[in-house]
């Protein structure tokens, strides 16, 4: 069967800090700059969550795009959203909340909801300008 790609789209608003706590505030400030101002910025994350593989011969699915939706709601939106990600959400608690950091923890925890067989890559937009994608190497 030819192997497809599907994908979902999905978007959450969050506020974060870039920062070290094992670095001063200059040192902080000189590596991150204004995304490490000690009160926070926001961002308007779009995601899209995408998933290959062979098309069912019954459902003629790759997988059923309305699941994959109701796990990026419990999972990642209703995890994230309005969210301050330093302080909120515990997965960024020790972890500095970049666009790489966030896409490796959605992938993580979508990936164990996932069948194997899937391939599954994360695209995260932290801007309309600044994205980053992560498909598990
Ligand atoms: N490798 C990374 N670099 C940067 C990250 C990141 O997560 N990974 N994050 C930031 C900032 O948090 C933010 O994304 C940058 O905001 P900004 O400079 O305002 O970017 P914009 O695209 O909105 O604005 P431009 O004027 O188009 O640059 C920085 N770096």
């Amino acid at each position: 069967m030819p192997r497809v790609s599907v994908h979902r789209k999905a978007h959450f608003n969050a506020a974060h800090r870039l920062y070290r706590k094992d670095w001063t505030d200059e040192k902080n400030t000189a590596v991150f700059s204004k995304c490490s101002n000690p009160n926070f910025h926001g961002h308007n994350y779009e995601l899209i969550v995408s998933l290959t593989g062979e098309i069912d011969e019954e459902t003629g699915y790759v997988f059923d795009l309305g699941v994959l939706r109701n796990h990026i709601k419990l999972e990642i939106e209703d995890a994230f959203d309005h969210k301050n990600l330093n302080v909120e959400v515990p997965e960024f608690m020790d972890l500095n909340p970049t666009a790489e950091n966030i896409s490796v923890v959605i992938y993580n925890k979508l990936r164990k909801l996932l069948p194997d067989h899937l391939d599954l890559k994360i695209t995260l937009y932290e801007t309309p300008r600044n994205f980053v994608s992560y498909s598990g190497e």
